[in-house]
């Protein structure tokens, strides 16, 4: 017998909204330790995809995580097996500290331990949690910050930490870069390849072709929904039909 297969696949994944074909016969992966760049314009299907991969949206095709199928479960399902999500939106609660936000997405112990966490008796087992979520994006000695007194940056990488808190197998970013000057999205990339070297597997989805081309391993374009182009950024750069439906002009590669 053969072993499972390590990371993210989806085979033929294909989402129908009535009459707009959102994605269509989508076979893509995510191999541990890999970040995979998912790019197209506005409208291409990118969150659809992420939508249809965790759960919150239906699909006809398959999808396969560390070889077991996820086909039929529902999203805190998908979630329990490490399969983790941010959203466009900045969904932090500003009200609450960082560790509280980090905890109501990760803590396990239903509503009883929400309740000690929120009023400050967090047990040594969630402190851990935070601590190694924020170091997981490089952020220290904010875990009793209220969450609107960080900067725009320091709310995205508390986003990422929540995502990465408890069990993380495979890390879907849907544009997380959005709003970040580009000192900050430099910094955002080195922290996308240290989550990556640390072992899962990354889905990157923005419009920063600068960070996108120069953190991911692989870039999937999509156009209407189907992917017209799966292969190295290098490529993608000056590829005709990824310059054609989405970036204008060729890219130059820009060194380090
Ligand atoms: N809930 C929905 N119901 C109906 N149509 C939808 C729904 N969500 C998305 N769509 C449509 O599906 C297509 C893909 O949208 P999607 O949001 O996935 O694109 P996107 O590539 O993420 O765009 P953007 O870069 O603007 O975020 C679009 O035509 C959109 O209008």
């Amino acid at each position: 017998m053969s072993e499972p297969r390590a990371g993210l696949h989806t085979t033929s994944l294909t989402v129908r909204y009535g009459g707009v074909v959102a994605n269509a016969d989508i076979s893509l992966s995510v191999e541990p330790g890999q970040v995979v760049g998912l790019i197209g314009p506005n409208g291409a299907g990118k969150t659809t995809f992420v939508d249809a991969v965790t759960g919150f949206t239906a699909c006809t095709g398959s999808v396969e995580l560390d070889g077991q199928s996820l086909d039929g479960l529902p999203p805190h399902r998908r979630r329990a097996l490490g399969l983790t999500r941010t959203w466009q939106s900045g969904e932090l609660f500003g009200n609450l500290t960082v560790a509280e936000n980090i905890l109501v997405a990760a803590r396990p112990g239903g509503a009883g331990a929400l309740w000690r966490d929120v009023f400050g008796r967090r047990d040594a087992a969630g402190k851990a949690v935070v601590g190694r979520a924020l170091d997981a994006v490089g952020l220290t000695g904010v875990a009793g910050t209220l969450a609107r007194d960080l900067t725009l940056g320091q709310q995205k990488l508390v986003g990422v930490a929540r995502a990465l808190a408890g069990t993380c197998r495979l890390l879907l970013l849907d544009e997380p870069a959005a709003g970040l000057d580009s000192n900050e999205s430099l910094e955002f990339a080195e922290r996308v390849r240290s989550i990556a070297a640390q072992g899962p597997g990354v889905l990157l989805i923005d419009h920063d072709m600068s960070l996108v081309l120069g953190v991911c391993d692989v870039v999937c374009v999509l156009e209407f929904g189907k992917p017209i182009f799966t292969g190295p950024p290098a490529v993608a750069r000056t590829d005709p039909a990824v310059v054609a439906a989405y970036l204008g002009a060729p890219m130059e590669t820009v060194d380090a």
